[in-house]
Formats: C-alpha cells, sequence, structure tokens
C-alpha cells in the first residue's frame, strides 16, 4: 500500500473516511498505485451536508464583499504554491509538467478572480412601481447548498469551474471529485480552508456509489456535475424525485468544419492541436473533422504529418504534447474505437498504444468514416480525430449537427458571411472561427441537446448558482 493518502475535507477539516476505508489511486503513466484515497460512505456524506448546511446562513448572508475578497485570496494562495499545485496535478493525471503550468495553471487564479468580481456585480430588473401604489423589486440570493461531481480530465480546473461560481454566490459545497483524480482537489480544499469558515466547502472522495449518494441525499438544493452523458441522465433522474435543481456539461463530440478556402497548413497545425490537448481528453476536442472535397486528400496529410509532431509521452519530456489516457477503461475504450474501424476507413496515422506499460495512446487520423460509423457518432475522449468528406455547406451542416451531442464546433474558413451563416445554425452551445478549444473567464462554457444544460463560466454561470426571489411592497398613494 502506497504511503500517501487523499484524505476528506470536511467542516475545515483533513479528515479520514469514518469507515477508514480507502482505495488505490493509479498513476496513469505507469499503472501502478500510488496513493490510496478515502473511500466516503453514507456517514461522510452526511457528515459533509451537515457542515455546509451549518456554514450556509453565515456564508449565504456575508456581504458580496467579504466573499469577493475570500476568492481573491484563493487566488493569490494558488499563484503562490503554483508549482506545488502543478506538481500534483500532474503526478495524478500524468500530464506534461511545463505544458500544464503554461496552459492550465494560468485559469486556476484568473476564475477565482473573476468570480470574485462577479460576486459584486450582481444584474437583475430595476426596482419600480410595476402595478400602483406598490413597488416591486428582486432580491437574487444563493440557492443553498450544492452538491457537486467533477471528472478526471482537467481535475482541477473542472472543480474551479464548479466552486467557484458557487462560492462567490454564497452557496456553500459538498464535492465529489473522480475517484481516479482526487490530489488536486484535496489539496485545493485544504488551501481554500484558511479563507473560508468551516464547512463552506468539504470535498469528499470516493467511488460511483459515493457520487450517487451525493446527488441523492435530501440536503442539496441543487446538484452540477461535469462528467458523460450516462452520468448527467441518472443524475437528473435522482434530482427529480426531491426536485432539485440540476446543472450538467456532458460529453460532446465537436464538428470541426474545414472549407476549402481555408489556410491548410495553419488549420491543420490549428486542428491538431485542439485535437490532441490532453490527449484528446476533452469534452470540447477538435474530434470530428468534415473536410470540403477539393482539399479533403491533401488535409487528410497535413493533418497526420501535425499530429505526429504532437507526440505521447512522460510529463517530464519537454517534447510531450500530451500524457496517458487517464485509466485502463479509457485505454480499452479508444483503443476499441481504432480496432473495430469498419473496411470503408483507413488509419492515416497512429493507431496504436505507445510504450508497455502505462495508458499511453498515438495521435491518431482515421478517414473514411461514414456518418452514421460508431466513430462518428460516440464521443471517443482519446487522441483520435476522424475526417469525413463533404461536398457543400449544406451538407457540412447536415452532417456536424447529426449527433446527440451539442456541447462545441468550429468552422474554417476565410469567407466571413459562410462563417456567419454557420455560427447561426450550428447546434452546438460555442462555435469557434478559424480556431478550436480556448476559453476565457469571461464567457459561458456549456451546451445542447445531450450534452446538458446550464453554464460553466461568464456571468451566465455565476446566475445559475443562483435563484431569484420577488418583493413587493405596498407603498400607498
Ligand atoms: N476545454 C475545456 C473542456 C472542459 C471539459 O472537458
Amino acid at each position: 500500500m502506497a504511503d500517501q493518502t487523499f484524505k476528506n475535507v470536511i467542516n475545515g477539516e483533513l479528515v479520514d473516511s469514518a469507515s477508514g476505508e480507502t482505495y488505490d489511486v493509479i498513476d496513469p503513466t505507469t499503472g501502478e498505485v500510488y496513493a490510496q484515497a478515502a473511500r466516503s460512505g453514507d456517514e461522510d456524506i452526511d457528515r459533509a451536508y451537515a457542515a455546509a448546511d451549518a456554514a450556509f446562513e453565515g456564508w449565504g448572508y456575508a456581504t458580496p464583499q467579504d466573499r469577493s475578497n475570500a476568492l481573491l485570496k484563493i487566488a493569490q494562495a494558488i499563484e503562490e504554491r503554483v508549482e506545488e499545485i502543478n506538481a500534483v496535478e500532474c503526478k495524478d493525471t500524468g500530464k506534461p509538467v511545463q505544458l500544464t503550468m503554461d496552459e492550465e495553471m494560468p485559469y486556476a487564479s484568473d476564475h477565482f478572480k473573476f468570480f470574485a468580481g462577479a460576486a459584486r456585480l450582481l444584474e437583475g430588473k430595476a426596482a419600480g412601481e410595476y402595478m400602483a401604489d406598490h413597488t416591486s423589486w428582486v432580491r437574487r440570493e444563493p440557492i443553498g447548498v450544492v452538491g457537486q461531481v467533477t471528472p478526471w480530465n482537467y481535475p482541477l480546473l473542472m472543480m474551479i469551474w464548479k466552486i467557484a461560481p458557487a462560492l462567490a454566490a454564497g452557496n456553500t459545497v459538498v464535492l465529489k471529485p473522480s475517484d481516479t483524480t482526487p490530489a488536486s482537489s484535496t489539496l485545493l480544499a485544504e488551501i481554500c480552508q484558511e479563507f473560508l469558515p468551516p464547512g463552506v466547502l468539504n470535498v469528499v472522495c470516493g467511488d460511483r456509489d459515493t457520487g450517487r449518494a451525493l446527488v441523492a441525499h435530501k440536503t442539496p438544493q441543487m446538484v452540477a456535475i461535469t462528467g458523460s452523458v450516462r452520468a448527467g441522465m441518472q443524475v437528473a433522474e435522482a434530482a427529480s424525485h426531491d426536485l432539485k435543481r440540476v446543472h450538467l456539461e456532458l460529453g460532446g463530440k465537436a464538428p470541426v468544419v474545414v472549407f476549402d478556402d481555408a489556410d491548410i497548413a495553419s488549420a491543420a497545425e490549428g486542428i491538431a492541436g485542439a485535437g490532441l490537448f490532453n490527449a484528446g481528453q476533452d469534452c470540447t476536442a477538435a474530434t470530428r473533422v468534415l473536410v470540403q472535397a477539393g482539399i479533403h486528400d491533401e488535409f487528410v496529410a497535413a493533418l497526420a504529418e501535425a499530429a505526429q509532431g504532437m507526440p505521447t509521452g512522460l510529463p517530464d519530456d519537454e517534447a510531450t504534447y500530451y500524457g496517458p489516457l487517464n485509466n485502463a477503461n479509457q485505454l480499452a475504450h479508444v483503443s476499441g474505437m481504432v480496432d473495430r474501424l469498419p473496411d470503408h476507413a483507413s488509419i492515416a496515422t497512429g493507431g496504436a498504444r505507445k510504450f508497455d506499460r502505462g495508458y499511453f495512446y498515438e495521435p491518431t487520423v482515421l478517414s473514411g468514416l461514414q456518418q452514421t460509423d460508431e466513430q462518428i457518432q460516440t464521443e471517443i475522449f482519446g487522441p483520435v480525430m476522424t475526417v469525413q468528406k463533404f461536398d457543400d455547406e449544406a451538407q457540412a451542416l447536415a452532417w456536424a449537427n447529426d449527433v446527440q451531442y451539442g456541447l462545441s464546433s468550429s468552422v474554417w474558413t476565410k469567407d466571413h458571411a459562410r462563417a456567419m451563416r454557420m455560427s447561426r445554425k450550428l447546434d452546438f452551445g460555442a462555435v469557434w472561427i478559424n480556431t478550436h478549444i480556448p476559453f476565457v473567464s469571461e464567457m459561458p462554457h456549456g451546451g445542447f441537446k445531450h450534452s446538458g444544460y446550464g453554464k460553466d463560466l461568464s456571468g451566465y454561470g455565476f446566475e445559475d448558482y443562483t435563484r431569484i426571489k420577488h418583493v413587493m411592497s405596498f407603498i400607498g398613494e
């Protein structure tokens, strides 16, 4: 058994699970156990929710300024300890150390700073006399205790996407990180305790059963998850039993539509970068490329070449563009998708595991797939990009929208009017034009259809963690 144990954070303290049970945490670069984490059960979840409930009145009634100041201090603490946080995140996930420091860590503090500002800028309808002799106004209030479940692809950032708006709005939180990546979540929760009253932010580690119990518990008024479509449906169903609010950021299958006037070299480089970043384990990954017939063959070759220049490897290797897949099941899922390639399709590059241990998979480009193939319809969530050939705008649009998902998309063209037409008709919560994957704290992230509902980031995400109350007063003539 490994020495290190990731503990729960409940009511301001680091604690073992009530049962004392733990489970193994695996290093995905080796497939070997490197730590343990608390396996939380009903008693732990009861304790965490009781702490969050008790803390709610104080935190919910704290002034926006006080909440904002606490979040700013957390942002500063993250900046002061960023090397340590980055090292913990990379050990837990196998992400490349320098790239993660450059591409992910700056957002960790920036999101807190943004929501610290948002806490002081609640918006609502103007107070006024909407009925004679009566004044109405709107109070925007925190919802209460919120239960949150976060995924393994960006453990730190996805936790911050969830907790920063919730805390800024005055809610208290019980969060469960993915069972495979508890490290940075427990560290961040520990860091936050210096700046938050006890019970405001609680983290319980555990597996799917822990997550199910967290969602089904009677205390939270809202549950928010980032996860698979299946998990989202289970959460929505469980939450329906007592009408909790639900906030779901689920899967994606982003279409990347490349028209024949696009700059082939820069599009191929940008799309490979956005398809392979984080081993393609990103719900917005540039994974489903649609290329106009006139440049199709040239583009497949350019994309394959660009992908070969973005290798997988060990976290400390500076040449590494992305690390391993998160776990053995995910490796089997990704490999299976490629191994089951239909005869009409082919592999332009990659298509195999790399190294004889860990969960590494080569950068892979598949071409010749048809719209009904599982590789087109089902989320792969790995370093695999598919390419389909389309004839015209109408066909590109029809294929782009013909999936169950609706999270993100991109269009690559020099024709501004075409880009505008496409962005109107693409049925996705985000449309990038001549780029793919960047995000900012100020803009909303969230999908349509089976990608879920509710927004992360932005003022919209902040409002999702508030409720609206109408107050009307008789004022006389
Ligand atoms: N690019 C950020 C995606 C968040 C979920 O996977």
